[in-house]
């Protein structure tokens, strides 16, 4: 262990090479390696990428230290040319750093937004478009097809938010329903992407143009700023016939109408822009993703199929024609919820949490944490660690039902919606929107695997990004059962 005057002790390292550091041991899926090494290194270790250190911690105990003790002095964000981008320039509220334009911003989001009544209010808009949904679903079912779920998962939410926070159809916008998952795809890869310039500050820009990197992402802004203006466009447009009250863009027009000062300085349509690539990034595909794991593991592991399947039939009871479960009625579905709290352990959306930057010194196990280190949350890891679970690698719901822990960020085993002060703001709108969309599907619908498809062979591979989604779309064929 290191240990010099003026730095204290520092954490353990793996040896990296000159100038690159640990960057080559990431692979491309750095939660994977992170959790290797750490295997070794142990759950406070620093990484060196490029030129920037890195501390990564990868036990309940130490997410602890971080995410609760010493919250404040590591709830900034690092620049990272990713989210610069896509952030116009960091502001947004996922990538500000920690100031009071971050403190106002989440606050106001939080009331206009986030809020339980604010969510409750987009339940009959969520109806209506699970309304749809099954009746398509439905046709299929009687064609026996198969259905691509991960894009079906992916639209539903889609048409739910672009309704919900946008006040506009999404249909008719610049963008097709086509064009705009590979987009949003696209886009969050590249946030998440390491970049070189991240990692070199002076050179690695150079490496970006060389690797097509920033063409990649200067084509996929492009798009979502033309789809963003548009949008603005739809709502400036005087004696809109198709709204009555005013949604989130309209408020957000109207402060800065008003040069409605946030923290630092006046919002401007830029900052407007920011907050709905939050919405639109954060909102859709993280929910989406979720849902997809689920049933990726629900058709991997039919016991767990049709016991949660029997649970949502026997608590809801006879189904009326399309009947649609409403949020009030999920409450009672304990044990969805623990196959989806199930599915977070193994498949958390954002493995790494989204980096934070530390401000001040502090100490975790009597290391010290410099500040401008970089920090990650490894909840990937966590959630495989055998010495917190029981045969990690087994996807069993049971587990959490004689243990209090839930996905709030106050239990640090299983971390979804990350924890401290920079918590995922929609936890609540997040796990309604996975609970409400799960239990219709399951309710309504069997699913089995197309023709020659094998349990034992449905792929989990991870693509990574900012968030980890599955790799492969998954294909899974509705049945009707006949007693619905
Ligand atoms: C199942 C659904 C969701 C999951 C699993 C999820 C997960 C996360 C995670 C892990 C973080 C980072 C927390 C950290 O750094 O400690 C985060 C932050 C964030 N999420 Fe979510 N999220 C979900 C849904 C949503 C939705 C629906 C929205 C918006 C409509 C949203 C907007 C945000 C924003 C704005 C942040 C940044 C917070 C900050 O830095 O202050 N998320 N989310």
């Amino acid at each position: 262990v290191k240990r010099t005057k003026q730095h204290g002790r520092q954490p353990p390292s793996p040896p990296g090479l000159p100038l690159i550091g640990n960057l080559h041991q990431l692979g491309i899926l750095p939660h994977r390696s992170l959790w290797e090494l750490s295997k070794k290194y142990g759950p406070v270790m620093l990484v060196k990428l490029g030129r920037v250190p890195t501390v990564v911690v990868s036990s309940p105990e130490t997410a602890r230290q971080v995410l609760r003790d010493h919250d404040l002095d590591c709830c900034s964000r690092p620049s990272v040319e990713g989210a610069r981008k896509f952030s116009y320039n960091y502001r947004d509220i996922a990538f500000s750093r920690y100031d009071d334009y971050w403190k106002e911003l989440r606050k106001l989001c939080v009331r206009e937004l986030f809020s339980t009544k604010q969510v409750n209010l987009i339940q009959p808009i969520k109806k209506t478009e699970m309304k749809k949904l099954i009746t398509s679903i439905t046709e299929s079912a009687s064609e026996e097809t198969p259905i691509n779920l991960s894009e079906t998962f992916l639209s539903l939410n889609v048409n739910v938010v672009c309704k919900a926070s946008f006040g506009v159809s999404f249909q008719g916008t610049v963008l097709n329903n086509e064009k705009f998952q590979g987009l949003v795809n696209e886009a969050i890869e590249m946030m998440g992407s390491f970049s070189a310039s991240d990692f070199f500050p002076y050179t690695g820009w150079i490496f970006d143009r060389f690797t097509g990197l920033h063409a990649r992402r200067e084509r996929s802004m492009r798009d979502l700023d033309a789809f963003y203006e548009q949008m603005i466009d739809l709502h400036l447009q005087k004696n809109r016939e198709d709204r009555s009250e005013d949604d989130f863009v309209d408020l957000l027009l109207k402060l800065e109408k008003e040069e409605a000062v946030l923290g630092y300085g006046k919002l401007t349509r830029n900052h407007i822009k920011a907050i709905l690539m939050n919405i639109l990034l954060g909102g859709i595909n993280t929910s989406a993703i979720t849902m997809t794991w689920a049933m990726a593991e629900l058709a991997r592991n039919p016991r767990v199929m049709k016991k949660v399947q029997s649970e949502i039939r026997e608590k809801i009871g006879e189904n009326k024609k399309e009947r649609i479960i409403s949020l009030d009625e999920t409450y009672q579905l304990n044990y969805l919820k623990m196959v989806i709290k199930e599915t977070w352990r193994l498949h958390p959306v954002s493995p790494l949490l989204v980096p934070r930057e530390v401000t001040s010194e502090f100490k975790i196990n009597g290391y010290t944490i410099q500040p401008k280190t970089r920090l990650h949350v490894n909840t990937w890891g966590i959630g495989r660690d055998p010495q917190v679970w029981k045969d990690p690698e087994e996807f069993v719901p049971e587990r959490f039902m004689d243990c209090d822990i839930e996905a709030n960020g106050q239990h640090f085993e299983l971390l979804p919606f990350g924890g401290g002060r920079r918590i995922c703001p929609a936890m609540y709108m997040g796990a309604t929107t996975v609970e409400f969309g799960l239990a219709n599907l399951l309710y309504q619908f069997d699913w089995k695997l197309p023709e020659g498809a094998e349990v034992e062979n449905i792929d989990m591979d991870e693509a990574f990004g900012l968030t980890a989604h599955k790799k492969h779309d998954l294909l899974l064929v509705p049945v009707k059962p006949l007693d619905l």
